[in-house]
């Protein structure tokens, strides 16, 4: 309740107020009815429907972030909320025959409300397609993976073996050579001795999302081990992965990223290996990717040097 009673105070705040005046108007303008003019049935029926309303509110602000879409949402069903209030209120006061203002408050929100509902859901909807065609991107990651990394949206090593078996059937099928990129961060140790371990896990979260966003949209990111992870390119071959490889090198070295402790810029690096596949096994393929791995390593501790 906390987290977004921060953001979305005023909003929640002229609902309560709201209901607070409806009831208020009643109780100097009315008298209370007598106890056997009570409905249950009705006083049950408003006063659960104007909770709901209430809960509804609540859990569009505890979803959402501030912003048109969530105005338009909460001003909607703020309007049907207080309008069902009104409703329920009705059914404990009597308001003297002269006055109407009781008929105009029960009716004249909820119109409003579902209009200002509908214009909100449209614009939810447009919003929606947006973000899915963010999300497209990223969508082979997110299906059928029974075995995801705890700590990066990623998959595991056996997924990635599975994935690998797959292209080597297809290969088999059609000819077509498959290509995989490994990345490893540099100094990822010392990054943790310095900033502490749960700084290198935002890291890590950090640099897969980089990757994933640097790779196209049918390639698959894997993590492979610790600070290690393996990109698979169907049907790519060494040239345009070694392209693929020293862009997101260059992605990662561009990058500036803020610890979350003092903010201060890290400076990130990471090195790329890159081997073409056929018809061997996972376990063959990856062997000679770390091989890889190993030499470029070495280059680039040779380059520093
Ligand atoms: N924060 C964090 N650290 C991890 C995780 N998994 C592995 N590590 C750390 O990653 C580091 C990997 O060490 P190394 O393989 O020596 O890698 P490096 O320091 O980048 O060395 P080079 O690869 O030679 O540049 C180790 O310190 C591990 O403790 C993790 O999930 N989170």
């Amino acid at each position: 309740m906390l987290s977004y009673w921060k953001f979305h105070r005023l909003k929640l705040l002229s609902i309560i107020t709201c209901a607070h005046a409806g009831l208020l108007s009643y109780l100097l303008a009315g008298a209370l009815k007598p106890l056997d003019e009570f409905v249950i049935l009705d006083i049950l029926g408003e006063g659960g429907s104007a909770m709901m309303a209430f809960i509804w509110i609540c859990l569009i602000l505890k979803s959402r972030p501030a912003g048109r879409v969530t105005t338009l949402l909460t001003a909607g069903l703020g309007c049907v909320f207080f309008s069902l209030w009104m409703d329920f209120l009705d059914e404990f006061m009597q308001l003297p025959e002269a006055l109407h203002w009781d008929h105009w408050l029960e009716s004249t929100p909820m119109p409003i409300g579902l209009l200002l509902l509908t214009i909100g859901l449209y614009h939810w909807h447009r919003e929606q397609l947006g973000l899915n065609q963010q999300m497209r991107k990223r969508e082979r990651l997110f299906r059928e993976h029974l075995h995801f990394d705890t700590l990066t949206p990623l998959s595991s090593a056996d997924y990635l073996k599975r994935q690998i078996e797959l292209e080597r059937k297809r290969y088999l099928e059609t000819q077509q050579t498959f290509s995989l990129i490994v990345v490893d961060m540099n100094d990822f140790a010392v990054l943790n001795r310095v900033h502490g371990h749960a700084e290198g896990d935002r890291v890590l979260q950090a640099v897969s999302q980089l990757l994933i966003m640097n790779l196209r949209q049918h390639d698959l990111l894997c993590r492979l081990a610790g600070d290690r992870f393996v990109a698979l390119l169907p049907n790519t071959g060494t040239f345009l992965a070694q392209t693929l490889a020293q862009e997101l090198e260059r992605a990662v070295r561009h990058f500036a990223y803020k610890s979350q402790s003092h903010g201060e810029t890290l400076t990130l690096s990471i090195t790329a290996a890159v081997c073409i596949a056929g018809d061997e096994s996972a376990e063959q393929v990856l062997e000679r990717l770390q091989s890889a791995l190993a030499q470029a390593k070495q280059d680039t501790l040779r380059r520093a040097a």
